[in-house]
């Protein structure tokens, strides 16, 4: 049974595998997310993850300066420096493990290279059942596509490509809260770049979840006015032998930013124990299209949108608090050619595809770059 009405569920213990890729077969050839329920990291591995991010991110900031990321994108990232979507710097800080952890010489704050061996070994095992709920779902989206089931899997090594991502957006004070503006955003609508990625709320009652993301929809999606089956009968839209398969065919989503037949949708808060799963633009080239690398964003929770007047008065009262999430965000490797598929389960080999590594380079680059383009709002206008 799924818990949002627009948004599918997935129980990983409880769903017979049939069903589970029928779930997944309607999910992502609409709405681009569902939820998962009963598989993945332990509650206690989760809330504990949480714990420690807000250990990190409760440091001064000269102690947090010195993980700053490098071009890896890995590191510390501060406060207002990506701008993720348009115009408007993202109003979050993250801690990303990857790349640059990798290297030796690189310092790295508590936990992450702590003597605490208990805290080691709880983000090995959030890592490792990160890891392995990631593989199960990667074989449910190559079954669904007729492929076998380890064609996506076999092109991920889960080392340091994979980034556990560490979020915080910060609280404003009264005086900040009263100047929020439309330039503020705490992350502005993206798609997000790889193969999958486990986004996780805080489960723990001290920290709870707070609302805010949005996912980008057909309104048909919402309102349910249209059968979504992804047709997979599907060519891929380019015909022209000598294009590569790099000019971004299938990222149509952004392309509809401003469309009528499209919503914001407010994404749902799993119960317990349960995460959120979308796909990224890797998936979406891979599979020509037919997984969707939904839009998403989020929002300060009285920005002017969606959100209920009583939920509105609610905020007011509590004041703007901090909102933590955690993404698991699996990248196949660097050199791995996103080879579209064809109909029937074949794969088109003719044309040169993007690789993994290339795609990655170029997101980030572009969410660096723009950033540096956008003036820091000036709270004095
Ligand atoms: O914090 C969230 O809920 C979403 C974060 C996100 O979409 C991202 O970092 O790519
Ligand atoms: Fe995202």
């Amino acid at each position: 049974m799924s818990f949002d009405p627009v948004i599918p569920t997935i129980d990983l213990s409880s769903d017979p595998p049939e069903k589970q890729a029928q779930t997944i077969k309607d999910a992502l050839g609409s709405v681009g997310f569902f939820a998962v329920l009963n598989g993945g990291p332990k509650v206690e591995d989760i809330d504990a993850l949480f714990a420690y991010s807000e250990d990190f991110f409760s440091l001064p900031m000269e102690e947090k300066e010195k993980y700053l990321a490098g071009s890896s994108g890995s590191g510390y990232t501060k406060l207002l420096s990506q701008a993720l979507g348009e115009g408007k710097r993202d109003h979050k800080e993250t801690f990303s493990y990857g790349k640059y952890c990798g290297i030796k010489e690189q310092a790295m704050p508590y936990p992450f290279s702590s003597l605490d061996e208990i805290a080691l070994q709880t983000i090995r095992r959030f890592y490792k059942d990160c890891h392995e709920v990631s593989e199960k779902l990667m074989e449910l989206f190559a079954q669904v596509l007729e492929l076998p089931e380890d064609h996506f899997k076999q092109s991920h090594s889960f080392g340091l490509n994979t980034a556990m991502s560490l979020i915080h957006y910060p609280s404003l004070d009264v005086e900040g809260k009263k100047q929020l503006s439309e330039k503020d955003i705490r992350a502005g609508a993206h798609q997000d770049w790889g193969t999958l990625t486990l986004l996780f709320q805080s489960t723990n009652p001290f920290l709870p979840a707070q609302p805010g993301l949005e996912v980008h929809l057909p309104k048909s999606a919402i309102y349910k006015t249209q059968d979504f089956s992804p047709n997979l009968t599907t060519q891929p839209k380019s015909d022209d032998p000598n294009s590569a398969s790099t000019n971004l065919d299938y990222a149509s989503h952004r392309s509809n930013l401003n469309s009528d037949e499209y919503e914001w949708y407010p994404a749902p808060v799993p119960p317990r124990g349960g995460f959120l799963v979308n796909v990224g633009l890797a998936m979406e080239f891979w599979s020509s299209g037919i997984y969707k690398a939904t839009l998403h964003r989020v929002l300060f929770p009285n920005s002017p949108s969606s959100h209920s007047e009583k939920e509105q008065d609610e905020e007011e009262e509590a004041g703007l608090v901090d909102r933590y999430s955690l993404a698991f965000f699996v990248q196949p490797d660097d050199n791995v050619e996103l080879n579209p598929i064809l109909p029937g389960g074949k794969i088109d080999y003719t044309k040169k595809a993007i690789t993994s590594g290339e795609l990655f380079n170029t997101k980030l680059k572009e969410s660096m770059d723009r950033s540096k383009n956008i003036p820091i709002p000036d709270k004095s206008e």
